[in-house]
């Protein structure tokens, strides 16, 4: 069933747990690489840290290679990291300085985490950072999660990408996820500010994060 309620290209797929999702995560990014790839253009894509990361690494790699895939072309970046200073040589901000000619990076899929706050990369609550307009990367010093010194895109690379693809999992996502998907707050928690102007947006959750949504999502009950 599809979603019928929010902005036009939003929908929400409920697995009944991670070990379902990771599969399906695994999918798209495949689909939206052979998109790519099919389009002449080089497949960039932007990945999160977090809970993330433990689903992507079990999935992903063995995707690829049953695919037959090379992901050799690839860009591969970070959507926000957590170590070092912009001018640091090790800083993924120079990642994101090889999309020649684009003023704003143009990722073909950002896959997003959503913190219990609300928080999508390192953009939290009430911060200036979500005021950016000009700056592709931004440096936060005082993130409210530690640690407190991160880098990370910003709203106006978010909304450029074709794809967003928002993964949350467990219960502790449920409540934030009502706000997010069903809200319509004055001040919208950064994650909701995540609306791709021409670009799609997908949400994976599982059923324990899923649980408080009343909206219309598509239900996945088998691979
Ligand atoms: O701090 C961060 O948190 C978010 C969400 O992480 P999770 O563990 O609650 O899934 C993550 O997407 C982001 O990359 C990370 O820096």
């Amino acid at each position: 069933m599809a979603a019928t309620t929010g902005p036009a290209s939003r929908r929400v797929s409920v697995f009944p747990s991670p070990q379902e999702l990771g599969p399906a995560l695994a999918q798209l990014v495949l689909e939206r690489a052979a998109a790519a790839g099919g389009g002449g253009r080089r497949f960039s894509v932007g990945l999160s840290g977090g809970s993330l990361v433990e689903i992507l690494a079990r999935d992903l790699p063995p995707a690829v290679a049953s695919a037959a895939v090379s992901p050799a072309g690839w860009l591969l970046a970070f959507c926000d990291e957590r170590l070092v200073p912009p001018e640091h040589p090790d800083s993924t901000a120079g990642a994101y300085k090889v999309f020649p000619g684009e003023d704003i990076p143009v990722f073909d899929l950002l896959v997003l985490g959503v913190g219990p706050d609300g928080h999508t990369g390192s953009l939290f609550p009430g911060h200036p950072l979500l005021q950016e307009k000009e700056k592709i990367v931004a440096a936060i010093t005082d993130s409210p999660k530690p640690p407190p010194e991160r880098i990370t895109l910003t709203l106006p690379v978010l909304n450029a990408a074709r794809m967003v693809v928002f993964v949350a999992t467990g219960e502790s996502k449920a409540a934030v996820l009502k706000r997010i998907l069903e809200g319509d707050e004055e001040n919208p928690l950064p994650a909701a500010r995540v609306q791709p102007r021409s670009g799609q947006l997908r949400w994976f959750l599982d059923e324990s994060a899923a649980k408080e949504l009343t909206i219309p999502v598509e239900k996945h009950s088998v691979l």
